[in-house]
């Protein structure tokens, strides 16, 4: 059989939520369409006892799995995994996470000052944020990022008696002011996209006070304007939140944004994932995220991007970064 016309398999991985998100009729239909058939994986069966497959997909994170994946990785060390699980831990911790961003060096680049609190008793001393250079407002992320719902509640603390809705443990984040505007840059394999979405509303020293102690919010960046607005209902702070849509603002330099995408790839030894950039007021640019195998649907061309990924993939091809706002996919 000629190589143009050999078929390519895909077995994929992922929770029956993940599965519904990303593996939709027109990306399997794409991907048939150039030789690949994504074929689930049956998570209940061993795994070296399915296949035959080029390549696998997955995110599932249980004991059970990584187990199987090993002895997969194992018994065919020729198959692709994307991506080893070790090259995804460090995502699921939100210091580790970040870590890699200040390996880069890249001018203008940097993350907000943060520091872990791992219990309560860190949370009631008074010198908390002085020690670590932080000042109010500041964001409380849960440690852990593992996918969870719980990982994604997250609450912006005003004042002081703000700590007493907090559960550690936490990393307690700097609030940098951004234009209500995040850049959430996709990268599958070499394929690399910018889009914009809403962020938080900046906060000023002025409305520092009004806001209450505490806010609590959950994926701020994936809310319509009328589920932000039932968000926001029951604070005191309500009118905060209550903004109708995000303003339009300049998308970062393409050159910028490549290099950062390149130098993650290339310090995580990662194929998929995204992260969230926002510019600071004096043109700094902030990674304040990095999420493994994110919600690539949402992304404009996302059944070409992740097609041509795919056959890169299966095909030994996985190297350079291409813009697909400037290139052919
Ligand atoms: N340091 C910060 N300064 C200002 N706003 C921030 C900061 N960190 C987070 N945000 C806002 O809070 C939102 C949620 O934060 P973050 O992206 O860390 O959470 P997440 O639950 O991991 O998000 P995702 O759904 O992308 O995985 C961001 O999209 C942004 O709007
Ligand atoms: O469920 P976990 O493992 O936490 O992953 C989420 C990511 O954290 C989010 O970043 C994804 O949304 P975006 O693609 O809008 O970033 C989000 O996309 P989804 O909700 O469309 O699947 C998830 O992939
Ligand atoms: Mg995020
Ligand atoms: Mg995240």
């Amino acid at each position: 059989m000629s190589n143009s016309s050999r078929r390519f398999i895909i077995g994929y991985a992922l929770s029956p939520k993940k599965v519904q998100s990303f593996v939709l009729p027109s990306l399997i239909n794409h991907a048939k369409q150039r030789g690949i058939d994504l074929i689930p994986i049956d998570i209940y069966k061993p795994l070296t006892e399915q296949g035959p497959f080029d390549c696998v997909v997955h995110k599932l994170y249980d004991e059970d799995w990584k187990k199987q994946l090993e002895e997969f990785t194992f018994k065919n060390p020729n198959v692709v995994i994307i991506d080893p699980l070790n090259s995804i831990e460090p995502l699921h911790n939100r210091i580790s996470m970040l870590e890699v961003v200040k390996r880069l060096e890249i001018e203008s680049l940097g993350i907000p000052k943060q520091v872990v609190v791992n219990n309560i008793e860190s949370l009631s001393n008074p010198k908390l944020l002085e020690d670590s250079k932080l000042r109010f407002p500041v964001i409380a992320k849960p440690l852990v990022a593992d996918g969870s719902a719980i990982s994604h509640e997250m609450w912006l603390v005003f004042n002081i008696e703000g700590f007493r809705k907090i559960k550690p443990p936490i990393i307690l984040q700097e609030f940098v002011n951004h234009g209500g505007v995040i850049f959430k840059i996709y990268v599958a394999g070499d394929y690399v996209k910018c889009v914009q979405r809403r962020s938080l509303p900046d906060i000023s020293n002025e409305k520092l006070g009004d806001l209450g102690d505490v806010m609590s919010f959950s994926q701020i960046s994936n809310l319509t304007s009328q589920q932000l607005r039932s968000e926001s209902e029951g604070y005191d702070n309500c009118s905060y939140l209550n903004i109708e849509s995000a303003e339009e603002a300049e998308m970062p330099p393409h050159c910028f944004i490549m290099d950062v995408a390149r130098g993650l790839q290339w310090a995580m030894k990662l194929h998929l994932f995204n992260f969230d950039l926002i510019r600071d007021a004096r043109n700094r640019y902030l990674v304040i995220d990095i999420n493994y195998f994110p919600g690539y649907a949402k992304m404009p061309g996302f059944e070409t991007i992740l097609t041509c990924f795919f056959w890169d993939a299966v095909n030994g091809k996985i190297g350079n970064l291409h813009n697909v706002d400037t290139e052919e996919g």
